[in-house]
């Protein structure tokens, strides 16, 4: 990409938007698009399509979506499905209409089937029933995947699409009930630290796996393979290594500094049991995930204490 191409970062103000735009500012690119969700909803399908006619931006990097954690999707099912897929369907259409020279769209490991081989390998799209949690979520990242894949064959327009797996980091949704877990617990030990109160508790069994990437090494991922892979195939981005919540949870009560104990909700879901992502086609791509979980969950701490009032807005 020159670095003076115009790129349109969707989503520019979200945990992974924030951090591409991030990591494309300290590549030296000056000229990004940005729109806020006020100024561009990108669920109507006229609006999108006008921008895209005015601005030509020539890359698009799509963070833009309805996300939330196990609850959240469990929740809102009917929100989940509709505004990813309008989402999804105004931006890779108008990008394409629009002459966009290449589009990165963020799936995520959700669309694997529950109880999919582990680690799981691209090519166990589809062969086994979803998560019900987040089966709305799942379906709708599933048509994006299928919508690149289909205007690639059909049009010849440069789609990727990135499977990420649980990310986290500064700038995430730190909301207690519909965040992801590593932002509610750190919330949850930082507030059980300050009143001094004897338990935290945690959802679920705490024996479910996940696979925690840092929002800048997934960033990097995103510029590297934008710049570096044109091919019609899905590419896991993940860190190759899990832990159980229960061990997330002891190593979130470390860094907040948490004396008191922990407790489990078992009433509470578990989601998914594990999912774990095979990196090889990305590591053989040449790319590894370098920030380790302690580290990161520091440096995440670190930006929940500097941005608390905003957090607690
Ligand atoms: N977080 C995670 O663990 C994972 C995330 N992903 C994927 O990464 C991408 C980004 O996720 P993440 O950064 O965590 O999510 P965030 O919720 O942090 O950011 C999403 C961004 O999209 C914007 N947005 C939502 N709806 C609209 C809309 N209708 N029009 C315009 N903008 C909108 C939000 O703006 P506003 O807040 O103002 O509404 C926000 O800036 C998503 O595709 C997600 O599926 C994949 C795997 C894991
Ligand atoms: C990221 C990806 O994956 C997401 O699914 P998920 O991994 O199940 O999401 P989660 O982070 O909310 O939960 C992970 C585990 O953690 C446990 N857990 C404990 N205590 C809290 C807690 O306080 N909050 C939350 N949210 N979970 C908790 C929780 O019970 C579960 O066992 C999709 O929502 C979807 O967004 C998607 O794309």
């Amino acid at each position: 990409m020159e670095r003076d191409a115009r790129i349109y970062v969707a989503g520019h103000r979200g945990l992974v938007g924030a951090a591409i735009r991030r990591r494309l500012e300290a590549a030296g690119f000056r000229n990004l698009l940005l729109r806020t969700h006020a100024e561009l909803d990108l669920t109507d399908q006229a609006a999108v399509r006008a921008f895209f006619d005015r601005e030509r931006p020539r890359y698009v990097f799509l963070a833009a979506a309805r996300v939330g954690g196990i609850h959240a999707n469990d929740t809102y099912p009917a929100d989940f499905i509709r505004d990813n897929l309008l989402i999804e369907v105004n931006v890779i259409d108008a990008a394409w209409r629009a002459g966009v020279e290449k589009l990165l769209f963020l799936g995520s490991s959700c669309i694997y089937p529950r109880l999919a081989p582990q680690p799981m390998r691209e090519d166990c799209l589809l062969a086994g029933p979803l998560e019900p949690t987040n089966q709305w979520y799942a379906v709708a990242k599933i048509a994006g995947i299928k919508m690149c894949q289909a205007y690639r064959r059909q049009y010849g327009f440069r789609a990727i699409s990135l499977m990420p797996t649980n990310l986290y980091g500064p700038g995430d949704n730190f909301s207690l009930e519909d965040g992801h877990v590593l932002p509610a617990l750190i919330r949850r030990f930082h507030e059980a630290k300050e009143a001094g109160a004897p338990s935290v508790t945690v959802w679920g069994s705490g024996t479910p796996r996940r696979e925690f990437l840092h929002v800048d090494d997934l960033a990097d991922a995103a510029l590297f393979l934008m710049e570096r892979y044109d091919g019609e195939e899905i590419v896991n981005v993940g860190v190759g290594s899990d832990v159980t919540i229960r061990e997330a949870a002891e190593l979130v009560r470390k860094v907040v500094g948490y004396p008191g104990r922990i407790e489990f909700d078992t009433s509470r879901p578990d989601g998914t049991p594990r999912k774990l992502l095979d990196v090889s086609r990305l590591g053989a791509l040449g790319w590894s995930a370098r920030i380790p979980l302690e580290e990161g969950l520091r440096d995440t701490y670190r930006w929940f204490l500097e941005h608390l009032a905003e957090i607690r807005r």
